[in-house]
């Protein structure tokens, strides 16, 4: 496996072993749509209409990533994305080159809650408290192109939201995964996530809420 340099718009971020890869935000939103459409729908190649279906989600997911990242006053979203690095002589297409995503929300607690979605007493009026230290780093949609696997771009890429968050004064970083996603929980118990047990959770059953640790 080669070694590389992993940039974010340009910042180097140092020396990873991994692929021939370069981190931004920002950019190539509607190829991570894309990228999150297939990740959805692999395995059911065989289903009839389903590039039609591709097609939709990818255009609703690009909405719904610009409007994220525009910015809602009680969160700030990232759409990190992985792109393999221009080699001279060979011209790659963006659909190709995008290799990686994942979103990365900076989010306030609601009042009472220690952990997304911990059940709390209902308000009437539930208030944010917009304290610093009341922030919390929330992952999600994870996905690596099938081309592109087992060559640590997930973990690199988790391992860079993290520290991302922690520049933006944010220490408690979690994400949700499904309970039959056995691949994903190895993948984050092994960049330094583990499942956290306390408190009676919103979400339904089916997800295990993790938080990293390291
Ligand atoms: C919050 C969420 O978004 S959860 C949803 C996660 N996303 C998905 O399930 C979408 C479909 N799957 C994928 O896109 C990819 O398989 C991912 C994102 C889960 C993993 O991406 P990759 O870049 O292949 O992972 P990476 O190479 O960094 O693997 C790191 C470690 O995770 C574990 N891992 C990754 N893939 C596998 C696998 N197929 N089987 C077993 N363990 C695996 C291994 O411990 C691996 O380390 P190793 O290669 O040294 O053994």
């Amino acid at each position: 496996m080669k070694t590389s340099r992993w940039r974010l718009n340009g910042e180097d971020l140092g020396q990873m072993n991994v692929a021939d890869v370069l981190l931004v935000s920002g950019r190539f939103e509607r190829t991570a749509a894309w990228l999150r459409a297939e990740s959805h729908w692999e395995d059911r190649d065989n289903e009839r209409y389903v590039d039609n279906f591709k097609r939709k989600f990818a255009d609703q997911e690009f909405n719904a990533i610009k409007r994220r990242c525009n910015g809602l006053q009680s969160q700030k979203c990232s759409c990190i994305v992985a792109v393999k690095k221009e080699e001279k002589h060979i011209k790659r297409s963006v659909i190709k080159s995008v290799v990686g995503t994942l979103d990365l929300n900076i989010r306030f607690f609601l009042q009472g809650e220690t952990f997304p979605g911990e059940k709390v007493k209902s308000q009437l009026f539930c208030t944010i408290n917009r304290e610093g230290s009341n922030r919390y780093g929330y992952i999600a949609n994870l996905c690596v192109a099938k081309s592109a696997r087992r060559q640590g771009i997930a973990c690199n890429m988790l391992r860079f939201a993290v520290e991302s968050a922690r520049l933006s004064g944010v220490e408690q970083v979690y994400v949700h995964v499904h309970r039959n996603n056995l691949v994903a929980q190895e993948l984050y118990q092994k960049t330094g996530f583990e499942v956290v047990e306390m408190g009676q959770f919103e979400s339904s059953d089916d997800t295990y809420l993790l938080q990293y640790t390291r």
